[in-house]
Order: structure tokens, then sequence, then C-alpha cells
């Protein structure tokens, strides 16, 4: 049975997820078979496991820095907000259903079971599991029932170590306030704090990291670095979201959709040292980029009235009526679609004219395709010809099927039979395939056709292997937190687990 060791903290984006990958990996390479955990995750980037089921997003990158396969183990229920006050449950991979917030509050704790199953045998293959909490575990109005935060805590018996954002400001408070809320036996669990995202002379924090520990008997296992590294994320606080104004070669532009999901699907543009990923929310942020991007949505009807009412819609009708490049994933696809009709109101029901700039229709179906899919692209036309005979690797997870009106293809899955994951017309490209830019084939056709297009010289030899990247990243990142945390006291307390 493994013992566990469980990182939870202050806010959310305090770096939890970081921390826990770069101790999946830490233990790893010290020789433990390692898993991560995360009872429930509340996020729009979503992947599908090989056995067709979807998980989070944050458990597949702290899986590959374990060396591990995702599992669906690893995060046994996956919560996809449809709107503020819904959202889709998946529970072992699999929809259960839409929920209002209140009556998944009210009810979560039927979950335990099927918690507590999946993280027996994971426990029951491994040395260590490094659980990730969620949010806070001190918002008093959900601590009844908690099965993510110290519920979970208990139900592993795992010691907790909290991570606070300096970077923010008020990390003091946070640490010594998430303390002071918890009770008397919560707190026997709490075993250390980690500040996080720190920048500046350590010398002039070290008294205060005295004064904390003057005031709560939790010591501070680690002050870390500011870092600029980037693993996927989990939820729409991102960082990626921060545009910065370098001037580059290739400006690709994201619609920064209020739905968007799956948007780890561009991380892979960020292996191009000439090109620059910026997300737009507003028309007047939309220029003349050189690629635009229409990402993934869980609520492709909204997002779509969304962008007709700030205008970006006829920003997008304007660029692309020019020549310009567009390309839908998933839900931007569905949108480049002439019309989106939503039936069983899976997604709130209606129907709506789509952008139409691709002769197909979408409709919403009750059953959700939930596939890993690879195959190579044919038939497609405009600037990006060139991808035809490349070929493409990812995954699916929607519930809308898009046909076309007449005889338009791109891509070809070669599992699926004649299956069609994507279809294109001039120079508007659309494909139901997540991590399709993580080919390094395909991004580099794209971006040498970006290049072609604006007249510059493309330096094909710069490797774009996105896997070799991840992996250098992890390791980078085990090396920093090796430096900055108190391994030897971390052991410790895994060692030891809690006694109350
Ligand atoms: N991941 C997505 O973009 C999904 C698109 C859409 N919401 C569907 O389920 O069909």
């Amino acid at each position: 049975m493994a013992k566990a060791i469980m990182i939870q903290g202050t806010t959310s984006n305090a770096g939890k997820s970081l921390i826990t990958a770069g101790l999946c990996r830490i233990f790893s390479q010290d020789g433990y078979r390692v898993a991560p955990f995360k009872s429930q995750n509340m996020a729009l980037n979503s992947y599908i496991t090989e056995d067709g089921l979807e998980m989070g997003r944050a458990q597949v990158v702290q899986a590959e820095a374990a060396y591990k396969k995702p599992d669906v183990r690893m995060n046994p229920i996956l919560l996809k907000p449809t709107s503020d006050k819904g959202s889709q449950v998946i529970v072992n991979g699999e929809v259960v259903g839409n929920m209002k917030a209140m009556d998944y509050y009210k009810n979560k704790t039927r979950y335990i079971p099927e918690i507590m199953k999946s993280y027996s045998s994971l426990a029951a293959e491994n040395d260590i599991i490094v659980i990730e909490g969620a949010g806070s575990p001190a918002e008093i109005n959900l601590k009844e029932n908690d099965i993510v935060n110290m519920g979970m805590a208990k139900m592993a018996n795992s010691p907790v170590l909290i991570v606070g954002d300096i970077d923010r400001g008020g990390v003091f408070a946070s640490l010594y306030g998430t303390y002071m809320l918890l009770n008397e036996t919560e707190k026997k669990y709490i075993k250390g704090n980690i500040i996080n995202k720190f920048r500046g002379d350590i010398k002039i924090l070290e008294p205060g990291l005295k004064m904390l520990e003057d005031l709560i008997p939790v010591p501070t296992v680690g002050v870390v670095p500011y870092m600029t590294m980037r693993i996927d994320d989990e939820d729409s606080l991102s960082e990626v979201f921060e545009n910065s104004s370098v001037l580059v070669d290739i400006d690709i532009a994201v619609i920064k959709l209020p739905r968007i999901s799956n948007f780890t699907d561009f991380n892979a543009f960020e292996l191009i040292l000439g090109a620059k990923v910026r997300y737009i929310s507003s028309a007047k942020e939309f220029k003349c980029p050189d690629l635009l991007i229409l990402p993934g949505t869980k609520n492709t009807i909204d997002d779509l009235k969304w962008m007709r009412e700030c205008g970006i819609e006829a920003e997008i009708l304007k660029y692309a009526s020019r020549g310009n490049p567009v390309f839908g994933i998933c839900g931007g696809y569905q949108m480049l679609c002439k019309s989106l009709k939503d039936p069983y109101n899976v997604e709130g029901g209606g129907e709506i004219k789509g952008l139409g700039l691709i002769d197909a229709h979408t409709v919403f179906e009750k059953e959700k395709t939930r596939t890993r899919v690879s195959g190579i692209f044919k038939c497609a036309g405009g600037i990006f010809s060139e991808l035809n005979g490349k070929s493409f690797e990812g995954y699916e997870i929607h519930m809308g099927i898009t046909k076309a009106e007449g005889f338009l293809s791109m891509l070809k899955s070669m599992d699926g039979g004649e299956k069609t994951d994507g279809l294109c017309q001039g120079n508007v490209y659309g494909s139901y395939v997540h991590g399709i830019f993580d080919s390094e084939e395909v991004l580099k056709t794209i971006i040498k056709a970006l290049y072609n297009k604006k007249g510059l010289e493309y330096n094909e030899t710069l490797s774009c292997d996105v896997k070799a990247h991840k992996e250098r990243e992890y390791d980078k990142l085990a090396d920093e937190l090796r430096k900055s945390l108190d391994m030897k006291y971390i052991y410790k307390i895994i060692d030891e687990g809690v006694t109350l």
C-alpha cells in the first residue's frame, strides 16, 4: 500500500498542479513507483485516455512527470462547467449528466466509494501517491462533506503541504488564515507550508518566515522561485492568457471564448521561436493576425452568441473574406459551419446560424464522442495544402457531430476507416482533433506556410518535438524543486504519515 503526500493551496492558481507534477518527477527519479491523484477536478481542459475515458489535463501532465500513462483512476471526478451555475459531471471518465452546482454539492458524498475505489487501486500499485487538492481547504462554506481537500487528506491519511502564492501578495496572511480556519483535527494533517512564485532577495523574506513559524506550528519547507516554465494548465485562471507585447514574425491569435476548453492545444506553438500566441477577447484586439484560431468551447452556441454580440464575428468574417487563414478546433470548428442545432438541450438548446465559412452543419447529440485518433491529412487545400500526407494524432471530446453539405474533406483517421475528422474550404480549416498541432510535421508545415505567406525565411532546423520538450521541462522542474524544497523533511513526513 502506497504512502501519500498531499498538496493543497491557499487559492486557485497558487501552483499546486506544478508542484505536484514536480514531486511526481522527483520521487520517480529517486526510484519510487508514483501516481498523481486528484479526486475532483473542475476544468475544461480534459483528455481522453487509451481506454476512451475522459480526465482532467493536470493529472495527465503529472502522470507523464511520473513516467506513467494517464489513467482515469488518477482523476475519478471531472466537472466541466457549461454555465455559471451548472456543470457536466464525469465520473470515472464517463458522463453521468448535467448538474446544477447546488445539486452536486448537496450530493457529492455519494461519490466517495468511487473516489476511494480509484485511490485504493492506485495505492496498491504504487509506492507514493501525490494527491492534489482543489482551490483552498479554508472555504468555510464548502468544508462540510469535503471530498477534495481535508476530507480527502483524511480518507487517504495523508500529510498535507500548503502552497501560497507570494507573487500576488498577502502570502503570510493567506497561509496563517488558511491554517487558522481549519479545525483542530484538520490542523494535525498540515505538515508544512511552501511559498511559491518568489522573486527577489530571500534575505528580505527570511524574517517573515521565522515570524510565521512563531505564529503557527507549521514549518516552511521551501521557497520556490517564480518559474516561467509552463505545463498544461488546469483552469481558465491560467497565466497563458496574459499576453506579452514582444514582437515576433508570426502573430497567432486565439479567441478567448468565455467557455474556452482545451487551450493546451496551442502550447505547441510556444516551441516556435518566431511565433507568438495571443488570446483576444474583444474586437479591438483583433488586428490582423497571421493565423486566427477558434478554440474548443464547452458551450458552442452561447460562445458564438458572445462573439456575435461583441463584434468579434464581424472581424473574423472581414478577415476571412480577404483570404486569411482560420483554423477552428472542436467547438471553434462547429462555429465555422453554416448552422448549429442542439435538439436535446445538451448545451442549453436552440438553433443558431454559424459563421458559414465551411459548408457544413453541426447537430449536438445525446452521446458524447470520446476517442483517441490518428490519421493523415488528405485533400487539404489553400495555404496549408502542404499538410497533405502529414500524419496527426490526438483525441476527440464532443457532443456535436458535423456533416459537410457536399464533398469537403481534410483529415482521415486511420483507425476510424473513412471517418472524416475535419474539413477545409479555401483557407478555412476545422477539425475535432485536440492535440493536432503537437505533431512536429504538422506544426512545422503550418508555420512554414505562414512564413512563406509573409515572404520570410523559416529556419526549419530548429526542433519542435513537443514530447521531448515536455520531458526537458519536467526534469527542469524537478531540479528547481530539489534546490528549493527540504526533500529530506518531505520524505520524513511521507514515511511517518499522520497520527491523530
Ligand atoms: N471540446 C469542445 O470544443 C467541444 C465542443 C462542443 N461543446 C461539443 O461538445 O460538441
